[in-house]
């Protein structure tokens, strides 16, 4: 590349029951504030799966018996040369209460009644498609945290 671009590996996991998802309101770092799954980085030494059960055990002490890939979603900030790569899943099959931590509240949400105008912007575009259970590959970029610029979702299976 001319001009250096690199991708940081991320996980977020959804899990759901019916009617219903588990968010986490972050108390602390990227994204405080706001609901989301549960995830993070991808240590060295670690698969991309492996990493998304240690967050989420960390995050709310779930364990997840196991996790479907449902998506790829990349994030290009303004100014930023680094994409984030976040590598999106969800499991129904877990062991373990969800547990409020340093980092994470959890909350069961009604899939009517997900709280959009307190997470990501970019949740509203892409939430109906794992609610579908649909597969799919996205791209945003954002200016700051608040305003995304362009975005593009493709539908790789309908379901
Ligand atoms: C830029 C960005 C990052 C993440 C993220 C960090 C760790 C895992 O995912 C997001 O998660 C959601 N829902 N929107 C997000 C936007």
């Amino acid at each position: 590349w001319a001009v250096m671009v690199s991708r940081k590996v991320l996980t977020l996991v959804l899990v759901t029951r019916p009617n219903q998802v588990l968010l986490g309101m972050k108390k602390r770092g990227f994204g405080e504030g706001w609901w989301n799954g549960f995830g993070g980085k991808v240590e060295k030494g670690e698969t991309i799966i492996e990493a998304a059960k240690r967050e989420l055990q960390e995050e709310c002490c779930l364990t997840a018996n196991t996790l479907t890939e449902v998506g790829q979603l990349d994030f290009e900030f303004v100014g930023d040369p680094q994409i984030l790569e976040v590598h999106l899943f969800t499991t129904k099959d877990v062991s373990g209460v969800p547990t409020e931590t340093s980092e994470m509240k959890p909350q069961w949400f009604d899939i009517d009644k997900i709280p959009f105008h307190k997470m990501w912007p970019d949740d509203k575009l892409w939430f109906p498609h794992v609610l579908k259970g649909s597969k799919f590959s996205a791209f945003f970029l954002f200016e700051g945290h608040h305003k995304i610029l362009k975005h593009k979702i493709d539908v790789v299976t309908e379901q």
